[in-house]
């Protein structure tokens, strides 16, 4: 097996974690292939993003209406943060919550490193993680370029929302703002900023071409739907079903677009037409390259006592429920004790899954 050797850590903190060996998967050209492009201004928009989360579980969004000087303000604020000094980074934890102990219920808000969650997962990051409704202690000026970047994401999200209501044929005015809602206020929003820095190794490849190091570990987002925009540095992966077989494909990184990925939720409310996609970032020594990865992710959930089950406009005559009963509140409980690779839909699901697309 090939071995990586870190030369250069991202931050004083943890040096005694080890972080896992990943072997890169098929070129970032033959997979481009692979990845649904929506235009999110076309005609057929809403059949077109229905398609991909059924099939896929996620989709570029191109023509998303999102002024590009937003992200670059963001993304320049946010490079400055990363580099200032580990204390001053430290101190920014949010001013109203306590950390939470092993197994909690949320995620720790503020600065982290290293450490993803509170049960043991690692990678090669450093991130904030901020709820929308929180109060950060954060440099003004990126307080500023996140607030005004969300609010444009934030309303991004309610049209994706209502092109997938659209797209499983819920129409009517109000009725297609039926996902929209559930999110709309729910205080249930999150945004997350990560920084892979480049690591300085020594590599070697295997027959199969390289490895790299886990930068986020593989995981499904829980909530309803997440947008992601990154910089141009690759690492973003998705695994893939093809029909007995699921493979890492590489995300060719695209700073004009945005990712959209279906999450836990949504595919409970959709009883599984939709299909919440594993993703994963590699961090992969590129010779010379010295290139940090940044990306920002909007997480939309609901309130946490919605009801999370089927939408009652969805379900065939006959058809039942693949999921018990449960609420946003309870299901976030249990998805922050498992590990992140876990299949946290898991202990919620009464039948198994029909093939992803099998169903109109
Ligand atoms: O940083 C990335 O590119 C993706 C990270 C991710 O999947 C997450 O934060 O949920
Ligand atoms: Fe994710």
């Amino acid at each position: 097996m090939a071995a990586i050797t870190m030369t250069a850590l991202p931050s004083s903190v943890d040096h005694q974690v080890v972080i896992p060996l990943l072997k890169c998967p098929i070129a970032a050209a033959a997979a481009a292939a692979m990845i649904p492009t929506v235009d999110l201004s076309s005609p057929g928009a809403a059949r077109a993003v229905a398609e991909a989360c059924r099939g896929v579980g996620f989709f570029r969004a191109t023509n998303h209406g999102v002024p590009s000087s937003l992200a670059a303000t963001l993304e320049a604020d946010a490079m400055a943060f990363f580099a200032l000094p580990d204390k001053d980074k430290q101190s920014t934890t949010t001013t109203t919550t306590p950390a939470p102990g092993p197994g909690s219920a949320r995620p720790s808000l503020g600065y982290g490193s290293r450490r993803i969650g509170s049960n043991g997962d690692v990678g090669w990051l450093e991130y904030l993680i901020l709820s929308l409704g929180s109060n950060s202690v954060l440099p003004a000026s990126l307080r500023l370029a996140l607030h005004e970047y969300t609010r444009a994401v934030r309303e991004l999200s309610g049209r994706v929302l209502e092109l997938m209501a659209e797209g499983l044929g819920i129409v009517g005015e109000t009725e297609r703002g039926v996902l929209r809602r559930m999110v709309a206020g729910s205080e249930e929003e999150l945004v997350r900023v990560n920084h892979y820095p480049p690591p300085t190794t020594e590599r070697d490849e295997d027959d199969d071409g390289c490895v790299g190091i886990t930068g986020f570990g593989e995981h499904t987002d829980p909530q309803l739907i997440s947008l992601l925009r990154s910089n141009r540095t690759a690492g973003y992966q998705i695994l893939l079903q093809e029909a007995d077989e699921a493979r890492w494909v590489n995300v060719a990184p695209d700073p004009d677009s945005f990712f959209v990925n279906v999450g836990d939720t949504l595919q409970v409310l959709t009883n599984g037409r939709f299909r919440s996609v594993k993703h994963r970032v590699l961090v992969a020594p590129e010779r010379g390259g010295k290139a940090s990865r940044l990306s920002v992710i909007y997480f939309g959930g609901p309130a946490p006592a919605q009801r999370i089950a089927p939408l009652p406009e969805l379900m065939r005559e006959g058809e039942r429920s693949l999921y018990r009963d449960f609420t946003w509140g309870e299901y976030k409980a249990a998805a922050y004790k498992t590990r992140l690779g876990d299949h946290r839909l898991g202990p919620f699901q009464v039948q198994l899954l029909p093939p992803a697309a099998a169903k109109a």
